[in-house]
Order: C-alpha cells, then sequence, then structure tokens
C-alpha cells in the first residue's frame, strides 16, 4: 500500500464525514486501536501516561485513555481546556472528567512530569504539525523520551513530520506507532509501524467529495495570472462551445481566458462575454498555417483547451495533430479533436474529456456500469499514456495509476454545451492541480453546478447557466 499524504487524508477525512462517517466515530476508532496496541504491551494495571496536545491528535489520546480504565492511567493536556482546536477532542477531554479518570491541564512546560509509567502515549503532534516542535511540546516529548516506558505514537511520532518521515531536533523515540487507514509516506518501510482500520469507507477516496474542494484555495498575494491563463483553441463551424469553455475556465477560477478562432467568427466569439481575449486567425477553420503562431501562443500561457466547436474537417485534425506533436505543455482534448490523440505522439501532459461515444471513437472501451467502466477506461489510459475523463452518470478520471469517480450531475445535462463547460472547468484547474485531481475537481464542480440549477429552476437546464453556478460549486466549507 502506497502512503497517504496528510492533505489527502485530510480530505478523504471530510469526505468520509459526508458520507455519513463523522470525524468523532473515525476519533473513536483512532483511539481504540491505540489502546489495543498498549494491551499488547503492558497488561491492565499497569500505570499509563497520556500525554495530549491540543488537535485532534490529542483527541485520539483521550480516547485511548477512556478505553484503559482498567490500566493506572493518567492523561496530561498540553495546555488549557479552552485551547483545545476541535469539539471532538475537546468532548472526548471532558468525558476523561466525567468518567473520574486521572487528568490534568499543564500550561507551563515546566511541569511535565510524568512520573515513571510502564506505557506513555504520545498523542501530542500528529499531521497537523506545523513546523519543529514548540513549547510545552518540546519539554514533553524530551519527558516522554527519557522515561524507560514503552511508548505508543498517535498517528504519527510527535515532531515527526508524516509526509517526509524528517525527525525535528526534538522528536519522539516510539516502540511502535498506530497510523490510521493508510501509511503516512514518512513512514513507510519502518518497522515499527501498525496500521489501523478506523471504517472509513473506500468511496471516501474513490468519489470525489467535499473534502477534495480543500485542494481549492486562493493565496491572498497571489497576483494576476497565478491561477492560471487558460487557452482555448476552438471555434470554426461553431461559435457558442469556445465561448462557453472560456467563460468556464474564468468561472473554475482562471485568471486570463484567451480564445483564438477564425477571423469569420471570432466577432461573435468576442459578443458572448467581454471578459474574453479573442484573438482572430485568417480563414474559415484552423487549419495547418495557423499551428505555429497558435504554439507561440500557446508558449505565454498556462493550459490550451484544445476542441471546442473547432468541427472535424480534415485540415482541422491535421492542424490538431501537428499542433499536439510540437505542444509540450498542460492541455485539455476535447470533441472533435480527441480522436487524433492516440495517433500523435506529443510530450503534452494531456487530460481527454470524451463522453462515452468519443471515448469509443478513440478505441476506447464502451462499458454502462460504470463499476466495470473505471477497470476498462483504467487500462485505456494506462495505453494511452494521458489522463482520461469519461463523462457519464458516474464520471470516471483516470491516468491509468490514480483514479477517481465522480457522482455529481444529472440527466439533465445532457444537453449541449455542457462538455464544453467541462473542459473550460477542467483546463483552469489544470494550471494549478494534477492532472487527475484537475478532471476530477471539474467534474464534480460541474455536476454540482448542474445538481443546483435542477435544484433551483427544474430541468430545461442551459449549458450557460452552469457559469453563474460554478463559482460556488467550487466553495468548501471553511472558505
Ligand atoms: N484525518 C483523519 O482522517 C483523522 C485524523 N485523526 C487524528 O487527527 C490528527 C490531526 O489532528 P489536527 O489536524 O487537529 O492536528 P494535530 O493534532 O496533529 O496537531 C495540531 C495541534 O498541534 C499544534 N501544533 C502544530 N504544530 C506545532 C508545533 N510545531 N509545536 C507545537 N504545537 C504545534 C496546533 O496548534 C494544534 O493544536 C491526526 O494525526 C490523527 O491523529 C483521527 O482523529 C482520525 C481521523
Ligand atoms: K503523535
Amino acid at each position: 500500500m502506497d502512503g497517504i499524504s496528510s492533505r489527502r487524508m485530510a480530505a478523504v477525512d471530510r469526505n468520509a464525514a459526508a458520507l455519513g462517517v463523522s470525524t468523532k466515530q473515525l476519533m473513536e476508532s483512532s483511539g481504540s486501536a491505540v489502546a489495543r496496541a498498549v494491551r499488547r504491551h503492558a497488561d491492565p494495571g499497569a500505570s499509563v501516561a497520556v500525554v495530549a496536545g491540543r488537535g485532534n491528535n490529542g483527541g485520539d489520546a483521550f480516547v485511548a485513555a477512556r478505553f484503559l480504565d482498567d490500566y493506572a492511567v493518567s492523561t496530561f493536556l498540553l495546555g488549557r481546556r479552552e485551547s483545545i482546536t476541535t469539539d471532538i477532542s475537546r468532548s472526548n477531554w471532558d468525558a476523561l472528567g466525567e468518567a473520574e479518570l486521572p487528568r490534568e491541564t499543564v500550561t507551563d512546560s515546566a511541569q511535565v512530569a510524568l512520573g515513571d509509567p510502564d506505557v506513555v502515549i504520545d498523542g501530542v503532534l500528529g499531521t497537523g504539525v506545523t513546523g519543529a516542535p514548540r513549547e510545552p511540546e518540546r519539554t514533553a516529548i524530551e519527558a516522554m523520551n527519557a522515561t524507560d516506558a514503552t511508548v505508543v505514537s498517535v498517528d504519527v511520532p510527535s515532531g515527526t513530520d508524516a509526509d517526509t518521515g524528517e525527525a525535528a531536533d526534538v522528536a519522539v523515540e516510539a516502540d511502535e506507532i498506530v497510523t490510521f487507514h493508510r501509511p503516512k509516506p514518512g513512514l513507510l518501510g519502518r518497522d515499527d509501524v501498525t496500521v489501523a482500520d478506523i471504517g472509513i469507507p473506500s468511496p471516501a477516496e474513490t468519489f470525489v467529495g467535499p473534502g477534495d474542494l480543500q485542494a481549492v484555495t486562493r493565496d491572498p498575494q497571489a497576483h494576476k495570472g497565478d491561477f492560471g491563463r487558460v487557452f482555448v483553441v476552438g471555434g470554426g463551424p461553431y461559435t457558442g462551445a469556445p465561448a462557453l469553455a472560456a467563460q468556464a475556465a474564468l468561472r473554475a477560477g482562471a485568471d486570463l481566458a484567451y480564445v483564438a478562432a477564425p477571423d469569420r467568427v471570432a466577432d461573435r466569439v468576442q459578443g458572448y462575454s467581454e471578459d474574453l481575449i479573442v484573438e482572430s486567425y485568417d480563414g474559415e477553420v484552423l487549419t495547418a498555417d495557423h499551428v505555429p503562431a497558435l504554439l507561440d501562443r500557446a508558449g505565454e500561457r498556462d493550459v490550451v483547451v484544445l476542441g471546442p466547436g473547432l468541427g472535424s474537417a480534415d485540415a482541422t485534425l491535421d492542424a490538431v495533430h501537428g499542433f499536439l506533436a510540437d505542444y509540450e505543455g498542460r492541455a485539455v482534448v476535447d470533441a472533435d479533436a480527441l480522436q487524433v490523440v492516440p495517433d500523435v505522439d506529443t510530450e503534452a501532459t494531456l487530460v481527454c474529456t470524451p463522453h462515452q461515444g468519443e471515448l469509443v471513437k478513440m478505441g476506447g472501451p464502451r462499458s454502462d456500469d460504470w463499476r466495470e467502466r473505471r477497470e476498462t477506461v483504467e487500462n485505456f489510459a494506462r495505453d494511452l499514456g494521458h489522463t482520461v475523463l469519461v463523462k457519464g452518470a458516474y464520471d470516471v478520471v483516470t491516468d491509468g495509476e490514480t483514479t477517481r469517480v465522480n457522482r455529481t450531475g444529472n440527466p439533465g445535462m445532457t444537453v449541449g454545451g455542457t462538455g464544453d463547460v467541462l473542459a473550460g472547468a477542467t483546463g483552469a484547474r489544470l494550471a494549478v492541480h494534477d492532472p487527475v485531481e484537475a478532471g476530477a475537481l471539474a467534474a464534480y464542480a460541474n455536476g454540482k453546478a448542474g445538481d443546483a440549477v435542477v435544484d433551483e429552476q427544474g430541468y430545461g437546464l442551459l449549458a450557460s447557466d452552469l457559469l453563474d453556478e460554478l463559482p460556488r460549486a467550487f466553495k468548501h466549507d471553511d472558505d
């Protein structure tokens, strides 16, 4: 099993809550797993010192203390009750008091006197640690290391970074680390780690959920262009598609949206929205002689969205082939451009966004059940060498290694243009995230936007209705 990063673990934790498995239930499972580990090291009646921090790592330790009330257990909180950062941890601290289990608050690091316990539970710092341990955690770590006790660490040895494995100048030397759900990258390969199942359902990892939106953050110090210059290469026979894709990119967080379109339709594309920067090229449709100039412009931007409204004239498909053969950046490929991808050798990082029919046209599998499709599309994406987002009642996003499934959206979204909106939103996210995450986030938000429109007005949804809803669809709880 490969490790799960702290950021990803937090997202999975939030997704589990959305599936009805609360973080408090997870804390209960974590604490009881820690208690089971203690039982492997010492018998009831032995003395156990529980040292807890102010976050959920401490909360797990409070739960463990409660499960060990047939031991001589005493709990030390490094701070005052009011400084406990979460309700679920505070309620487990309060439960110890109600159960009359010995507990005390330590506000001055000099007070950390653990006595001579048989076992110490290290619930000081977990995946929420930032930087080297500060006081009183620092002194507490030294006190734990100074005992002869068997030390059981909750999730991560305090002072060690779960993602890198790097230990600060002061870090707990654990005899056993009880980590939760999946190993942590920084602890892989160690023989003192126990991975405890805490009841997180696998859909919390597979299905895109509200936890994934935590990755969509706006750094307040950002300035123009940090969040992506998206370049839509589309239009020709059609004008609405590139305009929808470009507007969707802006609504999904891009700073600038450019559109390259034949001069015959450029004004019409511009007419849809003053927010777009429309650059025209001569002629009726995209042809190979437009490619060099487009590659230059693409080189100054972060992501290309290739395909909306391009049409499938032979000259256009040749141009798409030529563009992809020389483009080395990131691109979303959609609509008629998709059929070219299997035949072109490219350095570009692509996210292909076919619906089921377009996937078959690419030589991909036809499968109606999403579980079967997940398997077959993983194989197809692996062979293709690019990320594929196959739209359907359940969207499947995979690069052949990592796979996510999106359940948002509704039958009202089969209306024309929703694919252009999805392509543009994927483009915006591809400027910031890796391909699978970009596709997963865009599919989730696009479907959520469609659900919001249908909830509000019933069916009869227009693709352009999604645009107004997209910003809200990307917002997450602690925004
Ligand atoms: N994500 C999950 O799925 C679950 C997480 N759980 C537990 O929750 C933990 C993460 O909890 P939190 O995110 O609340 O954070 P932690 O409890 O890991 O630590 C953060 C706390 O320590 C303080 N702190 C951070 N860096 C510090 C430093 N360098 N020196 C001194 N104090 C520092 C912070 O002020 C905060 O109070 C996990 O390690 C795990 O033990 C479990 O409850 C089970 C479920
Ligand atoms: K810990």
